[in-house]
C-alpha cells in the first residue's frame, strides 16, 4: 500500500502554470521571428534588465573573464571538462559506422554524421551553471560538430566569468550573452546578427524548456531538460539526515523542482521530514529550496521495494538516487529515468558538477523516452545502401510485387525498369 507523508501540487495546479509559460514563449518567439536584433534587445532589456551593444562577447571581453578567476578555479573547471571529454570519448568510440552484405550483393550501412551546427544553452537565472557548459560544449566538440555557438544570460548584470571561461576553454565557436526564450529563439530563426544553428541543446528553465519545445521540427532538439527533480529512494540503511540533503540539493534549484522520497520505512520519512526542517534554517540557498519543498516535495511510504520500483517507474523522473540494502535490484529493474546514483557513496551533484555523466537530463516524464544529453545526440545515423546487378534483379522482383500490392505504379516502375536493364540478358 502507499502511503503519503506528504503530497505536492497537485498536476491542476502544475497544469494552469504551463499553458501561462506556452502563451508568453509563443509571444516572444513570433515577435523574435518579425524583429530580429530589435526585439531580442527588448526582451532581453525587460526579463534581464541587459541591452549591450552587442550581445556577442569579443575575445577581449572572453579573455578579461579569465582575469576574475583564480588558477583554482580555472584549474578545476578544466578537470571536469576532462571527466566530461573523457566519457564522451568513450562513448563517441561504442557508435561504430555499420557496412554489412545482408544479402548476396546487398550492402547496407550507416553513417554517423555530426550536425553542422549547435547552439548550447547555459543556464544563467538563479545561478551561473557553468557546468553547463562542459556537458553541451564539450561533447558537441567531441561528436564533431563544426560550428559551436553558446548563449547565457547575464549573472548579476554582467557576464558571467566562469561561465563564459568554461564555455571558451570548451571550445565554443562564438559565445552571447542573453538569456531566455530571446536566446533560444534567436539561435534557432538567426537575426540579421546571428546565423541560424540546425540544433539547440542545454537545459533551462520552464520558459527556457518551453521555448526548445515549439522550435522543435524547425530545428532539432536534444530533449526536454526543464526545471530539475530528484527522486531519493531509501530504506533503513541510511538516515534521514543524509535523504535531506539529497532531497535539497536539488530543491534548491528553483522554485518549481520537485523534490521526492520514497520509502519503505515510515520512520524514515518521518526522520527525512524533520532533517529537511532543521536543514532549512541553516542552508543559505534556503529561500529557494523552503518553497520548492513546501510545494513540490513529496515523502511517499511503500510495504515493498516492488511498489517503490513501480512508483520510481511511474515518476520517471530525472535523478533517481538510491540507497537501499539491495542497490542492484533498483540498477537491474529501474526503466525510467534520467540517470541513476547507485548507493549513499554517491550523489546527484557529483553528476552535476565533474564526474563525467552528463547532467543535461529529461524531466516532466520525458524519461520514459528519453535519456540524457550525450555523444550521439549529436550525430545522424544515416543510412545508404549499394547493390549488385545480380541482386538488384533479385530484390526488384520482390519490390515490384510489393508495389503492386498499394497500388504505387511510379515505385514499381523504379524497380521494372531495373528489371528490363539488368534482368536475363
Ligand atoms: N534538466 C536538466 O538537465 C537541468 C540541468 C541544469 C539546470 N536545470 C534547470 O535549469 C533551470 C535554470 O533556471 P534559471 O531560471 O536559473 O535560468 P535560465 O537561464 O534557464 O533562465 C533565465 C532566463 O529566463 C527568462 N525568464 C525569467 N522569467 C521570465 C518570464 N516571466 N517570462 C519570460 N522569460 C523569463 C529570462 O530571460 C532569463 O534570462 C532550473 O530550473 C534548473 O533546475 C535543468
Ligand atoms: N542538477 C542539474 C540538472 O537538473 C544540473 C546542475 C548543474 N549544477 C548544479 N546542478
Ligand atoms: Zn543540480
Amino acid at each position: 500500500m502507499i502511503k503519503y507523508l506528504k503530497q505536492g501540487k497537485q498536476a491542476e495546479e502544475k497544469a494552469i502554470d504551463n499553458q501561462k509559460v506556452k502563451e508568453i514563449v509563443e509571444n516572444i518567439i513570433s515577435d523574435i521571428e518579425k524583429r530580429g536584433d530589435e526585439a531580442v534587445s527588448q526582451y532581453s532589456g525587460q526579463f534581464d534588465k541587459w541591452t549591450p551593444k552587442s550581445f556577442r562577447l569579443s575575445r577581449e571581453e572572453i579573455d578579461a573573464c579569465y582575469e576574475q578567476l583564480t588558477e583554482q578555479e580555472i584549474n578545476d573547471i578544466k578537470w571536469a571538462q576532462e571527466q566530461v571529454r573523457n566519457f564522451a570519448t568513450i562513448q563517441r568510440e561504442s557508435m561504430k559506422d555499420v557496412e554489412v552484405e545482408t544479402l548476396p550483393g546487398v550492402v547496407l550501412g550507416h553513417k554517423n554524421i555530426p550536425v553542422d551546427s549547435v547552439g548550447c544553452y547555459v543556464p544563467g537565472g538563479k545561478y551561473p551553471l557553468v557546468a553547463s557548459a562542459h556537458m553541451s560544449i564539450v561533447t558537441a566538440k567531441v561528436a564533431g560538430v563544426k560550428r559551436v555557438i553558446a548563449a547565457t544570460p547575464p549573472f548579476q548584470g554582467k557576464p558571467a566569468p566562469a561561465v563564459i571561461v568554461a564555455m571558451d576553454l570548451a571550445g565554443a565557436d562564438e559565445i552571447y550573452t542573453f538569456g531566455g526564450v530571446q536566446a533560444i529563439a534567436a539561435m534557432a530563426v538567426g537575426t540579421d546578427t546571428i546565423e541560424p544553428v540546425s540544433m539547440i541543446v542545454g537545459p533551462g528553465n520552464a520558459f527556457v524548456a518551453e521555448a526548445k519545445r515549439q522550435l522543435f521540427g524547425r530545428i532539432g532538439i536534444d530533449l526536454f531538460a526543464g526545471p530539475t527533480e530528484t527522486l531519493v529512494i531509501a530504506d533503513d540503511s541510511v538516515d534521514g539526515e543524509l535523504c535531506a540533503a539529497d532531497l535539497l540539493g536539488q530543491a534548491e534549484h528553483g522554485l518549481n523542482s520537485p523534490a521526492v522520497l520514497l520509502t519503505n520505512s515510515e520512520q524514515l520519512g518521518k526522520d527525512t521530514m524533520a532533517e529537511v526542517e532543521r536543514q532549512l534554517t541553516i542552508l543559505p540557498t534556503a529561500d529557494v529550496a523552503s518553497v520548492a519543498w513546501r510545494d513540490y516535495g513529496e515523502v511517499i511510504v511503500c510495504d515493498t521495494y516492488d511498489e517503490m520500483l513501480e512508483v520510481a517507474n511511474d515518476l520517471a523522473f530525472e535523478h533517481v538516487q538510491i540507497m537501499t540494502k539491495d542497490v542492484p535490484y533498483f540498477q537491474k529493474n529501474m526503466r525510467n529515468f534520467g540517470a541513476l546514483f547507485l548507493g549513499p557513496e554517491t550523489n546527484v551533484s557529483y553528476g552535476d558538477k565533474c564526474i563525467g555523466t552528463n547532467h543535461t537530463l529529461p524531466t516532466k516524464g520525458a524519461g520514459r523516452y528519453t535519456g540524457g544529453l550525450w555523444v550521439g545526440k549529436f550525430l545522424k545515423t544515416c543510412t545508404y545502401q549499394r547493390v549488385t546487378e545480380e541482386a538488384s534483379v533479385m530484390v526488384g522482383e520482390y519490390c515490384s510485387r510489393l508495389c503492386a500490392i498499394e497500388g504505387f505504379a511510379g515505385h514499381k516502375e523504379q524497380a521494372d525498369i531495373r528489371l528490363r536493364r539488368y534482368g536475363k540478358k
